[in-house]
């Protein structure tokens, strides 16, 4: 299937206070989008109304030309995969429960076979099948993150929407989830926003990048062009250099005295 996701103009705000002014971007099929910003710039609230949980206050989000505000619930659902920055979950179920539920919350019939084998293929993707019978309550932070991360998958949607995925995972863990969903959204043609701190994560797994500072757009575009260490500079306000070798691109923040 094929998807266009454009944001035309978004604005929001939170009682009196705009916290995104006149968002604009798009993006197309198998394409990953970053978006970056300091705490507090707005990329949770701007992942909350492409999941459509927020309304925006001016503005359209829209999929395929339709308006997200007009696609019923049921068909959403199968558009977007949504990992939300902290999780909501039932104690006592399991880890295959929790990743079943992803989808079932909106399909009420009986499990398919079909719906046991994506949601174990989602599970050995993100390699926690053998936790399949654990209880939540009893997971790690990164060991969760990891299960919803799965839940997302085994929804297979068209759009996957991550809000800092990698944020309680270590190093490993954090390049092979990447990898992962970077491998999925080119082999079967996905798209993807992802929230993200780190800005290496960004420069490899991204094919386009949306800075926000302070609720406005501060650069947009390919990571290689965007993230030189003038616009670092001047959305972070810290200092940087760039360090090229046979592993890639490498973007090294330091504080100046
Ligand atoms: N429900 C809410 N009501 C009022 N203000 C909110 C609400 N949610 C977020 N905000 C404010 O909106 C601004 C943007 O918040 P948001 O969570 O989108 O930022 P963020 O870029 O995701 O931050 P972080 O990197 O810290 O996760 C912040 O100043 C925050 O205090």
């Amino acid at each position: 299937m094929s998807l266009n996701v454009r944001i035309d103009n978004v604005s929001k705000k939170y009682g009196t206070r705009t916290v995104l002014d006149s968002i604009s971007f798009s993006m197309g099929d198998g394409e990953i989008t970053a978006l970056l910003g300091p705490n507090g710039s707005g990329k949770t609230t701007m992942i909350k109304m492409l999941a459509n949980i927020h309304e925006q206050s001016e503005g359209t989000i829209s999929i395929n030309d339709e308006n997200i505000r007009d696609i019923d619930p049921v068909d959403l659902a199968k558009l977007v995969g949504y990992v939300p920055q902290q999780f909501l979950f039932t104690p006592y179920s399991t880890v295959f429960e929790t990743v079943l539920l992803g989808r079932r919350q909106y399909i009420k019939w009986a499990v398919t076979e079909e719906e046991l084998n994506r949601v174990q293929n989602s599970l050995d993707a993100l390699e926690i099948s053998h936790m399949a019978g654990n209880y939540m309550d009893k997971l790690s932070g990164g060991e969760r993150q990891k299960v919803f991360i799965a839940r997302a998958l085994a929804q297979e949607p068209e759009l996957f929407l991550l809000d800092e995925p990698t944020s309680a995972l270590d190093i490993k863990y954090q390049i092979e989830v990447m990898e992962t969903m970077r491998r999925i959204t080119k082999e079967k043609n996905k798209s993807m926003i992802v929230a993200v701190h780190d800005l290496n994560l960004a420069y490899k797994y991204a094919d386009k990048v949306v800075v926000l500072k302070e609720g406005k757009v501060a650069a947009y575009g390919n990571p290689h062009d965007v993230l030189t260490p003038e616009c670092i500079k001047s959305v972070y306000g810290v200092d940087s250099f760039i360090v090229e070798n046979e592993h890639g691109r490498f973007i090294m923040p330091f504080k100046a005295n």
